[in-house]
């Protein structure tokens, strides 16, 4: 017989449902003050230092992997994900088209996508 606590159930870790929150407060920080939000600051620097350090972050993330450091990689991913969430702000692009993107690609083989190209 387990103790109550150990009888009770972990919380679910939270699910891909952070991203559009997340997108949510991004795009809340446009014309806030870059001193106090890093997102703003971002914004502050323009479109291709943005595009530059999801560049940056991506490759991070790669190092990670290749090290096979995969606490290192979570981390990583997030700081990619984040700088990419920030560039689709600044450019207007709503994650439901990358949403869609995605679920209109769910069942095609990526080997038969690239031969229809060649086609
Ligand atoms: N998820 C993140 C997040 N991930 C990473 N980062 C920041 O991204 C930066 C990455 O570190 P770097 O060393 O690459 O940055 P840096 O050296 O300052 O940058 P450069 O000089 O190279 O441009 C750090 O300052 C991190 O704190 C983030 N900053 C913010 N968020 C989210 O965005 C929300 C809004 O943040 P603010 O806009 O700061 O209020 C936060 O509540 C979080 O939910």
């Amino acid at each position: 017989m387990g103790d109550k606590k150990s009888a009770e159930k972990a919380p679910a870790p939270p699910g891909a449902e952070v991203l559009d929150r997340l997108f949510v407060t991004v795009q809340g920080r446009k014309g806030a003050d870059p001193e106090t939000s890093y997102t703003a600051k971002l914004y502050s620097r323009g479109t291709a230092k943005i595009a530059q350090k999801v560049g940056e972050e991506a490759v991070e993330a790669i190092l990670e992997a290749v090290r096979g450091d995969k606490a290192a990689l979570a981390a990583e991913s997030a700081d990619l994900l984040y700088h990419l969430l920030v560039l689709w702000a600044d450019l207007g692009l709503d994650p439901a088209e990358v949403w869609t993107k995605l679920a209109q690609r769910e069942g095609t083989s990526g080997i038969d996508e690239k031969k229809s190209r060649k086609a």
